[in-house]
């Protein structure tokens, strides 16, 4: 199928060149030029294992990548792949959404065929019809429901393995009202679905598919938060946290991934699309008291981390290791790091801090260039008088002789992956 995609950031580019992997005759739309030409040369503008090669494989034949809206007239499908951010307040900001919208409008207003408009962001229940289609109606001058058809499509890829996820999902979720939306939506994902040995396809409505990815996020958000009050409890009583979670989460129905306690959640989606649920439910006369409950115990962890750290160290003054400043290994992206709410703190507690990771250092320092940054771990060890590990990247479970550098050696382990070792004053979180 002829499919255009706008927006071509984690999520557009994933799924174009997948889908041009499977098949589809694609087209990236997007406002930065910089993407466009680099899509083009056949270079992914974002670093995804797996997604360089399916980029540089398909760029000019299946995949290709424009700033002109036009592009959409030689397709059947739109899929809107825009961000779509957290307002103060936590509310949902639909202002790039809404732009995207009207310059789509604007260009199927040209075109003399029907078209079919899915919703890919992120958005909360009643968006897709009562926000985006009525823009794209109006600027097109199309009808919904006859000329226009609307659907929405969650995403659940994670970054850092965003291609193996969207080419393997647990499940494919299609969200229309009208049979000529949920036929696109099906003529999309089907060679998609028949190539992961068919996961199972939930056919629903629109306002369902957007609440399922806000369900989805918010339930394993709050999972999180709830395993991290579990180990809170558990070291008050100096029980051992992993193997009480690793034991629940042999019960089929806990299971036991997204139990990983520790200093909590952040990146670029759980804290907004939580904040943003919260928002839109008080906005309707409910108050959603887990999801509420999820991101104060997430709030409370950082906190935590540093309420352990001043049992050994005042950070006054003291020289602080900062290990780990992505929001999550594997990924450069800084975006809620646990690492921010932490040095923060520190700096205004007036810590003298030094931050390391394996690849986020130049992210960090975007944001926070007044701190000192380290090229190693054993670097950033050498002369402190605490470490705080906030990501747990694989390389920090084997660090070892390194501490023997610090000037103290207290070690703070807000993700259990540094090892007990003699030598160390060793405090977990949980
Ligand atoms: N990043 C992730 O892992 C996931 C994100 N999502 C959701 O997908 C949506 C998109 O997120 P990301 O891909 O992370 O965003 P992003 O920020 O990485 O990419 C957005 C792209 O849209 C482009 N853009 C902005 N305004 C435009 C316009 N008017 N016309 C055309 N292009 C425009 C930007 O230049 C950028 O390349 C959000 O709703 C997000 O919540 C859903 C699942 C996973
Ligand atoms: O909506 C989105 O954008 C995406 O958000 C998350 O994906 P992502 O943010 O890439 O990363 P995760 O692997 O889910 O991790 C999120 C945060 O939870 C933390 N985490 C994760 C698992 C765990 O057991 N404990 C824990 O603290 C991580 O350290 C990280 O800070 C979801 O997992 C995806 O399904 C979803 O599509």
């Amino acid at each position: 199928m002829r499919i255009s995609i706008v927006g071509s950031g984690y999520v557009g580019t994933t799924i174009a060149a997948c889908f041009a992997d499977v098949g589809h005759d694609v087209v990236n739309i997007d406002i930065d030029e910089g993407i466009v030409a680099s899509l083009n040369d056949g270079q992914s503008p974002i670093h995804e294992p797996g997604l360089d090669e399916l980029v540089a494989e398909h760029a000019g034949e299946g995949l290709r990548a424009t700033t002109d809206y036009a592009a959409v007239t030689d397709t059947e499908v739109t899929f809107l792949a825009l961000p779509t951010p957290a307002e103060d307040g936590g509310h949902i900001d639909l202002s790039v959404t809404k732009s995207g919208a009207r310059s789509l409008g604007a260009a199927l207003g040209e075109s003399d065929t029907d078209h079919v408009v899915v919703t890919k962001s992120t958005v909360v229940p009643t968006t897709t019809e009562g926000t985006i289609a009525p823009i794209v109606a109006e600027e097109s001058g199309m009808s919904v429901g006859d000329d226009l058809h609307v659907g929405m499509n969650p995403e659940f890829l994670r970054e850092g393995s965003a291609v193996s996820d969207f080419l393997g999902p647990d499940k494919v979720v299609l969200g229309a009202e009208t049979d000529r939306a949920r036929e696109a939506l099906r003529g999309v994902f089907d060679p998609l679905v028949e190539r992961a040995s068919d996961p199972p396809v939930i056919e629903t409505g629109i306002a369902e598919a957007e609440m399922i990815k806000y369900a989805n996020n918010g339930f394993l958000a709050a999972k999180i938060s709830l395993a991290n009050d579990i180990a809170n409890v558990c070291r008050e009583y100096d029980v051992d946290s992993e193997a009480v979670l690793s034991a629940i989460g042999l019960d089929h129905r806990i299971e036991s991934e997204f139990l990983g306690a520790g200093v909590g959640w952040g990146g670029s989606c759980f804290p907004k699309d939580v904040a943003a649920i919260i928002a839109a439910a008080r906005g309707v006369g409910y108050e959603p008291m887990m999801l509420e409950a999820a991101v104060e115990v997430n709030d409370r962890q950082p906190v935590r981390l540093l309420d352990r750290l001043r049992e050994y160290v005042d950070p006054a003054g003291a020289r602080v290791a900062v290990l780990g400043l992505a929001f999550k290994p594997g990924t450069d992206d800084i975006r809620n790091s646990r690492a921010i709410p932490l040095v923060e703190a520190l700096s205004e507690a007036g810590s003298d801090i030094v931050g390391y990771d394996p690849v986020a250092t130049d992210n960090f320092h975007g944001r926070y260039p007044d701190i000192d940054y380290a090229d190693s771990a054993a670097a950033a060890l050498d002369g402190a008088d605490a470490a705080l590990v906030v990501t747990d990247w694989p390389e920090f479970a084997d660090l070892n002789g390194e501490f023997d550098a610090m000037a103290t050696p207290v070690v703070v382990d807000g993700r259990r992956i540094v090892t007990r070792r003699e030598g160390i004053v060793y405090e977990s979180l949980v």
